[in-house]
């Protein structure tokens, strides 16, 4: 079987450094992708992933890549291979997904945008590690046992970073950010709905500073 080449793994470990906070953005409306992610960019992110929760992703994917070339874009809840065949056309730098199944961590492996694969348990975690994955999503993270969790994967793992997303906030970023494993957190409250919607962007880029400044 194909195991993870150096390259996937340098991709996402470049990913993962270049910020320490990863927005989950939702593109609700066609026009607020580029004016919502260079908010995101003008308060310090260097990090966008850009979710297909709607149907406005692929293309917002697109548009964000070519606008915006000193950021990463990637795509996010990617859960099938046809999905990921999409935004990979669409030029995705990189891609994450909430949870894993085989056939897309195989094709993870050969595809050319890396994937950041979403783990909740340590027989999800192996199965990727086997393929060469030591860098994972942690998704739920507050459910799913948040920081004492974390704690506990660097035991029989300790060569596997995390980036723990769901249910994280400004107040808690910086505790899951002191833990060794752990190299960026993601989130939405980053990108409000009610600022998105009423394309408040200077409130965005203000919540990134502050968000920044607090860890
Ligand atoms: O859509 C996906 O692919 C996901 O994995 C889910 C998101 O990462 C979380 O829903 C983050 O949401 P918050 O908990 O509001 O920060």
């Amino acid at each position: 079987m194909n195991q993870l080449s150096d390259f996937h793994r340098e991709r996402v470990q470049a990913v993962l450094n270049a910020s320490p906070l990863v927005p989950v953005i939702t593109i609700n409306h066609p026009d607020e992708a580029l004016p919502l992610c260079q908010a995101l960019v003008d308060g310090g992110i260097r990090v966008l992933e850009i979710t297909l929760r709607t149907p406005h992703g692929v293309k917002a994917i697109e548009q964000v890549r070519k606008a915006i070339p000193d950021a990463w874009v990637g795509a996010g809840t990617v859960t099938s291979i046809a999905q990921y065949r999409q935004v990979e056309a669409a030029g995705a730098q990189f891609v994450i997904t909430p949870g894993v199944t085989e056939a897309i961590l195989e094709f993870g492996v050969t595809s050319e945008a890396p994937l950041l694969p979403g783990i909740s348990t340590i027989s999800e975690l192996m199965v990727g590690y086997n393929l060469g994955y030591r860098e994972f999503k942690f998704f739920p993270a507050e459910v799913a046992g948040g920081i004492p969790a974390l704690k506990a994967f660097s035991g029989p793992f300790p060569d596997v970073t995390f980036c723990p997303t769901g249910g994280i906030r400004r107040n808690t970023a910086k505790d899951y950010l002191a833990l060794k494993n752990v190299s960026a957190v993601g989130g939405t409250w980053l990108t409000p709905g009610d600022a998105v919607a009423s394309g408040d962007w200077g409130q965005i880029s203000e919540i990134v500073r502050g968000s920044l400044a607090d860890l």
